[in-house]
């Protein structure tokens, strides 16, 4: 006789808004010749910068029904006059900004904090310059950066985005706001799926872009047009509980992130689904499930999907057999050099990794208690908490990081795993 064991129904994950979307949502409708509304966007340190710097540029956007929508004046054209913009933290705001910047008429600075700082922009100065705007950066190539123009022509130009494929974004969103097309060959790229994301939002902007052969686009000079646009859960943020539910046998559903979605980073869960965790997504949403089983003995290259990277390092101690991950040279130039801080702290764990300068392998292990170093970087301290809920004493040096795309996660962590204590303020628990 077999016994129908009921399946235990899915904890519903509340992921907040995505952090790509609503960044360059805020840029699309700010340039819109009308208004636009954006429901549901991200709200945290991020999109607050990002947010902060547009009004000092000009724009007016309001929040209304206790920020679960923006509405956003566009300005019709690029920004006029002179001012400083604080971009705190957000690579995004560094990246997305200063094109926009230099199709208006001014003079326009951009700083951002020292993390910010130590990060590339260089390439994407250069890039502007050769675009006819006066550009200065700070030493080494790097914020503060400050844009000169009167407007820019476009025309043709080959661009680096090996470092981040998000001075391709910032080029190509100012692309329709220039007095001709605007023609960019790319010989190489990282992260494309966040380029595929650039060129759906424009489209829905009324933006005319095409890529005729790979790395070879073209922006029409047409502006833009206002918009409503739904922001989805965030896609590399739902990982950290897609991953939990892999690691403690739960399914979790995040509604809102389906079939349609528009970010690459929904792809963790096909990761997910090669250590043996059940994947189901339908047009509404996806759901995870733990099947008891952790696989490890395979290679996966995470080059697309970086910021996702740490998930699956952080909780590789506990599957069956080595896992290494490959193509992520780039998640250096990040909040912090991330192989060196995934491989610091498992270490700190008695884990033992191998690294090179694009990949990290993680062999299994029983974890010991330590504090992990988050080195401000809100994906290091979301990727070990998730650890935490299968190891005893991890704690995290710095909990409040995570407030720079999910000032709830411990709470909603805590919510559906009451395992996971959620810190007390000024504490550096859990
Ligand atoms: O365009 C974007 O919104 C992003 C692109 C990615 O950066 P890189 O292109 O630098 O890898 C990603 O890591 C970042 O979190 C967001
Ligand atoms: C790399 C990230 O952010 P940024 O937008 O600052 O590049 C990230 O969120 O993981």
């Amino acid at each position: 006789m077999t016994i129908a064991v009921p399946a235990t129904p899915a904890l519903h994950a509340r992921i907040p808004g995505s952090k790509s979307l609503t960044n360059r949502a805020l840029l699309l409708a700010a340039a819109a010749d009308s208004t636009s509304a954006l429901g549901a966007p991200l709200v945290s340190d991020d999109t607050t910068a990002f947010r902060e710097a547009l009004s000092g540029l000009g724009v007016r956007i309001d929040p209304c029904d206790d920020d679960s929508v923006w509405n956003v004046t566009g300005l019709g054209r690029g920004p006029v006059g002179t001012g400083t913009a604080w971009c705190a933290d957000a690579g995004t705001a560094a990246r997305f900004l200063p094109p926009f910047a230099a199709t208006g008429h001014g003079d326009f600075g951009f700083e951002g904090s020292d993390q910010l700082t130590a990060r590339p922009v260089a390439p994407l100065a250069d890039a502007l310059r050769r675009l006819g705007a006066e550009v200065t950066t700070g030493p080494g190539g790097r914020l503060p950066l400050r844009v000169r123009s009167q407007g820019l022509d476009g025309g043709a130009l080959t661009v680096d985005s090996t470092l981040s494929s998000q001075f391709l974004t910032g080029l190509l969103m100012a692309g329709p706001l220039m007095r001709r097309p605007l023609a960019l060959t790319v010989p190489q790229l990282v992260s494309r799926p966040y380029i595929d994301m650039t060129i759906a939002l424009m489209r829905r902007f009324g933006a005319e872009v095409d890529e005729a052969a790979p790395g070879e686009f073209t922006v029409r000079p047409t502006g833009y047009r206002g918009a409503d646009m739904p922001i989805e859960p965030d896609a590399s943020t739902a990982s950290y509980v897609f991953a939990a539910a892999a690691i403690t046998g739960t399914s979790v559903r995040v509604p809102g992130l389906g079939r349609g979605s528009l970010q690459g980073d929904l792809r963790f869960t096909e990761v997910l689904a090669r250590t043996g965790a059940r994947v189901e997504t339908t047009d509404e949403a996806t759901t995870v499930t733990g099947t008891g089983a952790f696989r490890g003995g395979f290679t996966v290259d995470m080059g697309e999907i970086s910021d996702t990277f740490m998930t699956l390092a952080a909780i590789a101690p506990l599957a069956d057999a080595p896992i290494t991950v490959n193509g992520i040279g780039h998640a250096r130039l990040k909040e912090s050099d991330r192989i060196a801080a995934v491989e610091g702290n498992l270490r700190a764990l008695g884990i033992r990794t191998e690294t090179g300068r694009d990949w990290i392998t993680v062999h299994p292990g029983t974890p010991a208690p330590a504090r992990v170093a988050c080195h401000r970087d809100h994906r290091i301290a979301m990727a070990f908490s998730v650890l935490g809920l299968r190891a005893e004493g991890i704690t995290l040096d710095d909990p409040g990081c995570v407030a720079k795309t999910f000032p709830g996660f411990h709470e909603e962590l805590h919510r559906l795993f009451p395992r996971h204590s959620v810190p007390t303020a000024g504490s550096s628990r859990p």
